[in-house]
């Protein structure tokens, strides 16, 4: 047996702007900061020793994370870093209003960029290569679909090995990319997906056994 807990990071500026965000780098509001903390003071009264926390590369996430194992008191475990564990790119919706999108294109749209598993969003034009993204590895815009084809080869590579060796194992990241993870580890059908949301700074806890099949899950 061995433990998996999953969280998204706590209110983002964007989060609580209701601006798509996605790959937009943006931290955390002092809610967002404050939510992190109450899951860091309950994961601590769950007494769970983690081996490794995994996290993107948006600050938000970072941050949350980082909160998280203070109040662990863990600080010393690694943290393993990558863009695969990154926010569903939001394409050309990023930066926008989630509401005012809603009156441009129609609340059913809207809805189905937001939470269908297939529909991409509008795409972004062009890409401006940074130093985390090189040119060709940042996409223009990702469906829930596109977002867990290169979110699973990290779990399948990096986190379920650690997991198969009995290393408890946290992963603090994002509405969607969790959403992704969570249909793959419950194997939720495509169209089911869509009643599925994952909430700013609430842990879910994972019992799974030697094969990675869930034994019981509960919202911490
Ligand atoms: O990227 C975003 O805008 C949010 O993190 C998640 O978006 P959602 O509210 O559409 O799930």
């Amino acid at each position: 047996m061995v433990d998996l807990y999953i969280m998204r990071h706590g209110q983002s500026t964007a989060n609580r702007d209701n601006i798509f965000t996605g790959w937009s780098d943006v931290a955390l509001t002092k809610q967002g900061i404050t939510q992190a903390r109450i899951a860091g003071h309950k994961l601590a009264c769950e007494g769970i020793q983690f081996s490794q926390v995994h996290t993107s590369y948006l600050k938000r996430a970072i941050q949350t994370a980082n909160i998280v194992l203070e109040e662990i008191n863990q600080l010393y475990i690694p943290i393993q870093k990558s863009w695969h564990l990154n926010e569903r790119h939001y394409g050309a919706l990023r930066g926008m209003n989630k509401e005012q999108t809603k009156l441009e294109f129609g609340e059913w749209q809207v809805q189905q960029w937001r939470r269908s598993y297939t529909k991409v969003p509008p795409l972004l034009e062009h890409i401006t290569p940074k130093r985390q993204y090189p040119l060709g590895l940042e996409p223009r815009g990702e469906s829930l679909e596109m977002a867990s084809k290169r979110l699973l080869p990290y779990w399948q590579d990096i986190i379920a090995p650690q997991l198969r060796q009995g290393n408890n194992q946290l992963i603090v990241a994002h509405g969607s990319t969790l959403r992704a993870l969570i249909k793959y580890l419950e194997q939720i059908a495509d169209d089911d997906i869509m009643q599925v949301e994952v909430d700013n700074g609430s842990p879910i806890h994972y019992q799974l056994d030697d094969q990675l099949k869930i034994l019981k899950k509960e919202f911490v």
